[in-house]
């Protein structure tokens, strides 16, 4: 274990949450940045009964509040917060070296409108109330392609109903992925867990801001795929 463990709730979680050695730089943006960074309330150190947090004592006031699930380095995050400088985005991302990474990228942008959990978007959840996020991204998810594996996918009901509950009436969905068995398990439950199906296809949004594994997925020729929902 590092002295850097950050999600709270003892669950199981497949993917990897350290990489290799951070550099100096980033080992300062983790200790100096991300204490006021994160969102009060979401681990057991300071909220032991997991009881629903306040979402406006999040950035202070009741701007909508919009959810990136596993940010990877925050290049879509930052770009985001900086195109919409009203909206609060709050990131989730369990790989310590994408947080670190993106405490790097807020610096230089100097966005304010973000908020880090550097754990598991499940523990958000568990203590949002109803109706909490305006809008959410599911950014090139891992694809888990063994299919004994499927089941750890994100859209899973596991996943996927706490994220309904946690959206409000009307709040858009947002996936993007390169592997075509994905979009299709995404095409399948989202809509079982209540989302309704408002486009799909190989044309991103007019604001998306491309990721490092859309980059990767395009170098190795692959063919993107964006999906958008409305809770
Ligand atoms: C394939 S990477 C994509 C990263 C980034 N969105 C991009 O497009 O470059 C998927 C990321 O999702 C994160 N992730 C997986 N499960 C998650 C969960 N339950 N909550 C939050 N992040 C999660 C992983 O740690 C990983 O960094």
């Amino acid at each position: 274990m590092s002295d850097f463990d950050p999600t709270p709730a003892h669950r199981n979680f497949y993917g990897r949450r350290h990489g290799k050695t951070l550099r100096q730089s980033q080992k300062g943006y983790l200790a100096e940045d991300l204490g006021t960074l994160r969102p009060r309330g979401i681990t057991v150190q300071d909220n032991p009964g997991r009881s629903p947090i306040d979402p406006a004592a999040i950035f202070g006031d009741d701007r909508p509040l919009w959810l990136e699930i596993g940010f990877g380095g925050g290049e879509h995050m930052v770009a985001m917060a900086a195109r919409y400088p009203q909206a609060g985005i709050i990131g989730c991302e369990p790989f310590i070296n994408g947080v670190a990474m993106l405490l790097g990228k807020i610096r230089a942008a100097g966005v304010t409108n973000v908020s880090v959990h550097p754990g598991d978007a499940r523990d958000l959840m568990d203590v949002l109330p109803d109706g909490a996020i305006a809008r959410a991204f599911l950014n090139y998810p891992d694809p888990w392609p063994k299919a004994r594996h499927h089941r750890r996918r994100f859209v899973t009901p596991e996943h996927l109903l706490p994220l309904h509950r946690v959206m409000a009436p009307g709040a858009e969905f947002r996936v993007a992925t390169d592997i075509p068995d994905y979009m299709r398990q995404t095409l399948e439950e989202v809509p079982r867990a209540g989302f309704a199906l408002l486009a799909e296809g190989p044309e991103p949004w007019d604001d998306w801001h491309s990721t490092r594994y859309e980059q990767k997925a395009l170098r190795a020729g692959r063919v993107p795929h964006y999906a958008t929902f409305r809770r």
